[in-house]
């Protein structure tokens, strides 16, 4: 493919050249979350920051291990996955936030997913609707030994994701509310514990090119325990999260070290 950007060397977007990330990568949302994320490694070096991809590169147990943010939704965190591909990367990580939809979901609780609702319109154009977002099975493992080493309220299952925030919180204002809302029921009778933006497109484009993907959340608020006159303050500190992510990476570090199956099903 033609290279659009000023420098060959360096994707389009993210502006990273080939070896200057890590195989391991955390992927946040927002862009400010990545120099706390940073902060979990050694030495981190701030590698580009463009548009809404901010990179950092430093080394975590002798491995080199980088954070890009994604920005908000599908689309950007589509190109970051494929950039960072295009880099080096093969293992991804997501750390983000997410609104709880089942009573026992807290604020302040950790979800880590097991599959993710494609109500976006990104994976519709990597994947057929009929193929699942999924993660993968090591980094979800490595993402569930995390949360119990260190003693978190967490929750595993699937997630929505969606495109629309404001159709998640004001779906009766929106036009097509009425299909908004009979989905979210439907969602909610299915289980799905929470709602955020990013992960089936991430699952999906992770399927498409063969890498490893998972996801673990911060619940900042649940909108169903506000419906049932239950207790629901908002949460942001995002730190038991990144902890979480950091400490599956390391986890995976030593797994591929010992020689695990990439992919191992
Ligand atoms: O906190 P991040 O990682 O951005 O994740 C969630 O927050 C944003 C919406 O506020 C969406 O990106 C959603 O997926
Ligand atoms: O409710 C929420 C919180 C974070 N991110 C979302 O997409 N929804």
């Amino acid at each position: 493919m033609k290279n659009y950007s000023e420098d060959a060397e360096r994707q389009y977007h993210i502006q990273v050249s080939k070896g200057e990330v890590g195989r391991y990568v955390i992927l946040p949302g927002d862009p400010k979350r990545c120099v706390k994320i940073a902060q979990y490694l050694e030495n981190p070096v701030l590698i580009a920051d463009n548009r809404e991809y901010v990179t950092y590169t430093g080394m975590l147990d002798g491995e080199k291990v980088s954070v890009t943010s994604t920005g908000i939704g599908g689309p950007s965190a589509a190109i970051a996955m494929e950039e960072l591909y295009h880099c080096g990367a093969d293992t991804f990580v997501r750390i983000g936030t997410c609104g709880g939809m089942q009573p026992q979901v807290k604020s302040g609780d950790i979800v880590i997913a097991t599959g993710a609702i494609r109500m976006e319109g990104t994976s519709r154009e990597f994947a057929p609707i009929e193929f699942p977002a999924v993660p993968d099975l090591e980094v979800t493992n490595a993402l569930l030994q995390a949360a119990k080493k260190k003693g978190l309220s967490f929750h595993t299952g699937v997630v929505q994701s969606k495109d629309s925030f404001y159709g998640q919180h004001e779906p009766e204002t929106k036009p097509v509310g009425y299909e908004l809302m009979q989905k979210w029921e439907a969602w909610k009778r299915l289980g799905c514990l929470a709602s955020e933006m990013e992960s089936a497109a991430l699952f999906t484009v992770a399927s498409y090119l063969h890498v490893r993907a998972g996801a673990c959340f911060l619940v900042i608020a649940n909108q169903e325990r506000e419906k049932l006159g239950m207790e629901n303050p908002v949460v942001h500190d995002t730190d038991l999260a990144i902890q979480t992510a950091v400490e599956a990476i390391r986890e995976m570090i030593q797994k591929d070290r010992e020689g695990g199956e990439k992919n191992a099903f």
